[in-house]
């Protein structure tokens, strides 16, 4: 017991001799941190160790940071799975998947999963929740009850988002009037776009924004001007994004143009008897087009305009995912680019942007894709609140814009109308 004592105080002595030399206590405060980053780090490592994934992505979230920041992390993800599976650790707490049976199975309403921490990217407002942001399944679900009838009632980007503006304030904020943009929205969104991947990387990153000094220089909603003034508009980015690549796919495939053309044409000609005004199609005569949505559900496949990880969190039994076992609090992420491109599904041309496979479908084969196609707004208790106005604006867009003018694709995707004779 003397002896042991005596050790103590030897050791205590030898502490006491380092903390009193300041460069020896630096060394010293260096190695206790990085030793307990160390295990922070291993026991990070050690949870999802059985689940396939580059080694650097399980022990670090910078990868899949450096690919929000260089925003190539779609196509990262994507090759991802190529190489890993049907499950791939891409952060180390964060899984992805790339099925659309897990994808059903995880939203459903009976699933005991709730929104994950990336969606933490979301609250520029501590305080209050956007609809998106909210984890909590029952708050979210009354959330979503009050705003479904504004989200009934109703760009390029221009048009989509009057149409939010129309459906979220009354009346469209005037993008296209002006024909640019309104109240620096489209400048602030277009600089902070890659900044959101990066927070859904980091979600940590949000409460060191929100607090001083960086809070101050955060969007509110009572800015005159930029990202706060608008951002309850939601999805006028998503549904311009569809549009946006919808229109480069038909303007990059000839065949397709004439066709869709010839549609329009043919349904103008056989209404012209009855119709009083043929000027502008309704969208209940858009939804009896088969190639025109086809050429629509075409590129949500293959582009997928919301295409986050929109992680869920595992809830507290642990669950099993492709035969691999996640404990309780693992975030588990979908790729939806790979949803549409798996060829047990699109067959040996999924890479290939080709509307007919939906005309040639069996009533079978159509409803499979249909419901993939369906995954781009999520599923279940997490369903896209503004999917049928997405859809109303993209028949609508593609109806009148197709119908009349030629498109020229002219550079750097500035587009030229010219009517035609
Ligand atoms: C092509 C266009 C669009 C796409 C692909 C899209 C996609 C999505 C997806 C994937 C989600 C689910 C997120 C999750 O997993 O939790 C979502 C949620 C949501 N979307 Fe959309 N969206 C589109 C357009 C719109 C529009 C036009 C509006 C509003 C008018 C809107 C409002 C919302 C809201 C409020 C939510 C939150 C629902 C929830 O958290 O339960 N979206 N959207």
């Amino acid at each position: 017991m003397i002896e042991e004592i005596s050790h103590l105080r030897e050791l205590l002595g030898s502490l006491q001799g380092i903390v009193a030399t300041p460069g020896k206590a630096v060394l010293a405060a260096t190695a206790i941190c990085s030793l307990i980053a160390a295990i922070h780090v291993f026991r990070a490592w050690w949870r999802l160790r059985h689940i396939p994934g580059p080694f650097l992505n399980s022990i670090t979230p910078l990868a899949m940071t450096y690919h929000c920041f260089t925003e190539d992390v779609t196509t990262y993800t994507y090759n991802l799975t190529r190489k890993y599976g049907p499950l791939v650790r891409v952060q180390p707490n964060v899984v992805v998947y790339n099925d659309p049976e897990t994808l059903r199975r995880i939203c459903s309403v009976k699933a005991d999963y709730t929104k994950g921490l990336w969606f933490e990217f979301s609250r520029w407002n501590l305080e209050r929740y956007s609809c998106i942001a909210m984890r909590d399944n029952e708050s979210r679900k009354e959330r979503k009850t009050k705003l479904l009838p504004a989200a009934s009632r109703v760009d390029n980007q221009f048009y989509t988002l009057d149409v939010a503006t129309s459906a979220t304030f009354g009346k469209p904020f005037g993008f296209l009037k002006k024909d640019g943009d309104v109240e620096k929205y489209l400048e602030t969104t277009e600089a902070m776009t890659p900044m959101f991947g990066v927070l859904g990387t980091l979600p940590w990153l949000v409460y060191v924004m929100h607090a001083w000094p960086l809070n101050r220089m955060m969007p509110g909603e009572g800015d005159q001007v930029g990202f706060g003034r608008m951002m309850n508009v939601a999805g006028s980015e998503t549904t311009s994004i569809a549009l946006r690549m919808a229109l480069l796919s038909i303007l990059t495939t000839p065949l397709t143009y004439r066709k869709l053309q010839a549609e329009i044409d043919n349904f103008h000609a056989n209404k012209a008897v009855e119709a009083d005004d043929k000027s502008v199609m309704t969208y209940a005569d858009a939804k009896t087009l088969p190639y025109l949505q086809a050429v629509i559900r075409e590129a949500l496949r293959l582009w997928p305009p919301s295409a986050g990880l929109f992680t869920k969190e595992v809830p507290k039994a642990g669950d099993s995912i492709h035969g691999y076992y996640l404990p309780p609090g693992t975030e588990v992420g979908q790729c939806l680019s790979s949803v549409g491109k798996l060829p047990r599904i699109w067959g040996a041309d999924a890479d290939l942007y080709y509307p007919e496979r939906w005309l040639e479908a069996t009533p079978e084969k159509f409803d499979e894709m249909q419901a993939a196609v369906d995954l781009v707004f999520s599923s279940g208790k997490y369903v896209c609140l503004g999917k049928h106005i997405a859809w109303m604006e993209l028949l609508k867009f593609f109806a009148e814009v197709t119908a009349d003018p030629i498109t020229w694709l002219t550079t750097d995707f500035w587009i030229r109308f010219t009517r035609r004779e």
